[in-house]
Parts: C-alpha cells; sequence; structure tokens
C-alpha cells in the first residue's frame, strides 16, 4: 500500500484554503430532498466518498447498494428504504461490517420494517423488505450512535403518525440531532425537543427553493492544527465557514483560543493566527464534538500540553476503534497516553525517545491520517500510510496541505 512522506515548511506563511463542504449536511440534504421529491439542486454539495456513496445509490436504478465506510450513508438509507416498497440490500466495507446498526434497525421493526441480518446479528450487512410504515413512540438508547436517531427523524415527517424518539440514557454527538432537527425545518417540518423526547408529527415536506451546504469545520480543525504547531507570524485564511454555523464542530475555534490560536472571522471566511500562549494542561469533554478527539490529542502532545480528553465512549465504533489507533500511533512520535478502555484518553507528559522518522499507520480512517500529518511540523519528516483514506470526507487534504508549504512525496 501506498505511502506520502511529508516533509514541512521551513519559512512561516501566510495561506489561504477554500475548505470541503461538509459530509454531513450534504448527507442530509440529499435524503431530505428525495424523502420530499425535491428535484432542487444542492449547491456546494461535498465530493468526499461519503456523499458519493448516498448520492450514487439514490441515483441508482439497482436493489443493491455497497456504501463503503460511509456511516452516515449506511444508517440514513437503511431508514430511508424502509418505507420505499421493495427488496433492498445494503453493505459496506469490512469495517462497516463492525459498526453496529442494532438499535436502528430494532426501531425500524417497531414502525413495521421487515429487515434481516444477511451476516452478524446487529451488524451489516442488511436485507430490507420495504414497506409502509406506521409512526409511533419509540424507546431507543441515545448513547451509541447519534446517526440512529437522525435517521429515524428525517423519515419521520412521512411516516403515518409520525414518530415520539424518547431517548434513554445520557445523549451522545447532540449537535448532529440538532443539525438534523434544523434542516428538517428549512423543509417546513416542525419538530419539538423537551429533555428526552423529540416528536415530529406527519406533515406535508416543503422543500426550500434553494439550498446550500456550508464547509466542513471538522476539515477547519486540522488547520486550527497546523495553525497552533507553526512556526509565530504564519496566517491561515479559512474561507467558506460561518459564524453561525449549523455544525457542533465550529466550538474547535473557541477551544483552540487555550491552546494558541487566535480567530477573527472576516468576510467569507475565518483568519487564524497563532498567539502562542498555550494553557498548561488541557481538559474537555468531547461527548458533543467526537471527531475532533484526534485533532486534540495530537495538538496537546506536540505542544507539550498534558491532557485528559473525555466523553471518547463512541470512538471505539468509528472508522476503527481511535482509542487504540491513537495510542499506538503516537507512540511512534514519542509521546505515551494512556485510557481507561472506555471513554477517556489522557496524557501525563511522559514522552520516549525516537530513533526514526515515525511512518504512522490509518486503518482506513481518513481523521487518523489528517489530525497525525501536522505533527511533521514538530517531529520534522514523517510517513502516513494509505494516504487517499483522506477522501471519506476531505478528497484535497493533500492538494491544501501543499498550499500551506508542506512537500509530499509518494513512496
Ligand atoms: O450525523 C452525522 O453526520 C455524524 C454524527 C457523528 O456520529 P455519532 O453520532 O455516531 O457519534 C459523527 O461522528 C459523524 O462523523 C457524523
Ligand atoms: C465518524 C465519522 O464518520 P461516519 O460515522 O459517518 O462514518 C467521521 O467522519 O469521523
Amino acid at each position: 500500500m501506498e505511502s506520502l512522506v511529508i516533509i514541512p515548511p521551513k519559512e512561516k506563511k501566510t495561506v489561504t484554503i477554500e475548505l470541503p463542504s461538509s459530509k454531513s449536511i450534504s448527507n442530509r440534504l440529499l435524503i431530505l430532498n428525495a424523502i420530499s421529491y425535491s428535484a432542487r439542486p444542492i449547491k456546494n454539495l461535498s465530493d468526499s466518498d461519503d456523499t458519493r456513496a448516498l448520492y450514487t445509490s439514490l441515483h441508482s436504478n439497482a436493489s443493491f447498494f455497497n456504501v463503503g465506510a460511509a456511516g452516515t450513508t449506511m444508517r440514513f438509507l437503511t431508514a430511508f428504504l424502509s418505507r420505499i416498497v421493495g427488496e433492498w440490500v445494503i453493505t459496506g466495507s469490512e469495517r462497516m461490517k463492525e459498526r453496529p446498526i442494532g438499535v436502528l434497525v430494532d426501531a425500524l421493526r417497531q414502525l413495521g420494517a421487515k429487515i434481516e441480518y444477511m451476516e452478524k446479528e446487529g451488524y451489516p450487512p442488511l436485507r430490507i423488505f420495504g414497506s409502509a410504515l406506521q409512526g409511533k413512540t419509540i424507546e431507543l438508547p441515545g448513547n451509541i450512535s447519534s446517526q440512529y436517531i437522525s435517521a429515524l427523524l428525517m423519515i419521520a415527517p412521512v411516516v403515518k403518525d409520525g414518530i415520539i424518539l424518547k431517548l434513554i440514557g445520557d445523549i451522545t454527538s447532540k449537535p448532529y440531532i440538532l443539525l438534523t432537527l434544523k434542516l428538517l425545518e428549512q423543509y417546513g417540518v416542525k419538530a419539538e425537543w423537551n429533555a428526552n423526547v423529540i416528536s415530529v408529527p406527519e406533515q406535508t415536506m416543503i422543500p426550500p427553493e434553494q439550498v446550500t451546504v456550508e464547509a466542513d469545520w471538522s476539515a477547519a480543525s486540522y488547520w486550527f492544527q497546523i495553525a497552533a504547531l507553526s512556526k509565530l507570524g504564519t496566517k491561515i485564511i479559512l474561507k467558506g465557514l460561518k459564524q453561525n454555523s449549523l455544525q457542533g464542530d465550529a466550538r474547535v475555534a473557541d477551544l483552540f483560543v487555550p491552546l494558541g490560536v487566535n480567530h477573527k472571522f472576516i468576510d467569507g471566511g475565518i483568519e487564524l493566527t497563532k498567539s502562542g500562549k498555550s494553557v498548561e494542561r488541557f481538559e474537555y469533554d468531547f461527548t458533543d464534538q467526537p471527531d475532533l478527539a484526534q485533532t486534540f490529542a495530537v495538538t496537546c502532545a506536540c505542544l507539550d500540553v498534558p491532557f485528559h480528553l473525555k466523553g471518547l465512549h463512541t470512538l471505539k465504533i468509528k472508522e476503527t476503534d481511535r482509542i487504540n489507533a491513537m495510542i499506538k500511533e503516537a507512540r511512534k512520535l514519542g509521546f505515551v497516553f494512556s485510557t481507561n478502555n472506555v471513554d477517556n484518553l489522557v496524557w501525563n507528559g511522559a514522552k520516549e525517545e525516537i530513533t526514526e522518522p515515525p511512518h504512522i499507520q490509518t486503518y482506513q480512517d481518513h481523521r487518523m491520517a489528517m489530525a497525525f500529518a501536522p505533527a511533521s511540523l514538530i517531529i520534522g519528516k514523517m510517513k502516513i500510510q494509505n494516504p487517499s483514506v483522506v477522501s471519506k470526507s476531505y478528497p484535497s487534504y493533500w492538494e491544501d496541505l501543499k498550499k500551506g508549504g508542506f512537500s509530499l512525496i509518494s513512496s
């Protein structure tokens, strides 16, 4: 498998980056357009693998869909197809077959859906016999993946009598549920969320005249990281980000202030500059922003800031077991992380000497590649295995790094 040698820039730079658009928003809009039979084009649709997987599935005449590694596509399509008459099969990558979907399948079965597990109980691939669904009140755990909840909420307005979800336990990735409700609102859908109960009555959807996808704040996090690890005087302009974003990961801007990155919203984007003033220790609960955890772990260690990252209970069922992947790969950079093996990642400052340029494995996880590459600003030359994995959410990541002055050599 291919790898990429990364050589950091020598000089401080001013760089302008056109960020990719959000795959989370793109995939919701594709489903909402399909459910409301809207043919209106979506502006600035993501060109990521995950959005391509959904777009291709929705525009195909086939009854078999392979969604690859795309979690949202797998979960959203399962709910969507459950109410389309026909027999459908959805599968995905080997890793997708290890990512649980039982909570969503159980909920859909309560609405009358006929879904079979084709291999392992509780996991893809699925065979779905689509039929009309009957809405009701469903209880489901809120602490495994918010994608199950978003998938159900998006079909709710067109399910007879609507759907009421009673979420049991803590709610994980809440901003993604809010994102779903805000986008449903753009399609004229009224919903209510009180404490742990979300209700979406059956109602007519009114597609908006025009929908535009925002730039991706999760992708922006790697540029905040680069700003934090660059020389003083570096300026990074990220185009397409909005201050009043629908995305929960917009929190990254404030979270980087104590790690020495200042930001200023400007016309059409945001400008990052390095203040160089970091805290002595970083602590944060990532329950609401799980996709940012890798960015912060690598940044803090490179800045010599010990940390305690909490709320990481969902990281084990993402593209890889991210907690263990981080522990293993950070060690190659000389940082010794530890975990309770449930929901946290800790670094007390322990370091080991490294003798050769690190060769980072990415475990089919785009965020491993994107969060580790900026470490080269501190460590020097390093190698990233299987760099093409970034196309899951940010296909132009390496091209953009080149704009930032990094030299990249395929090997
Ligand atoms: O709904 C979404 O668009 C997402 C929800 C989150 O997943 P979980 O709800 O499984 O944490 C996030 O990690 C993922 O990248 C995208
Ligand atoms: C977890 C992620 O994606 P998904 O669950 O949609 O595969 C991600 O992009 O970090």
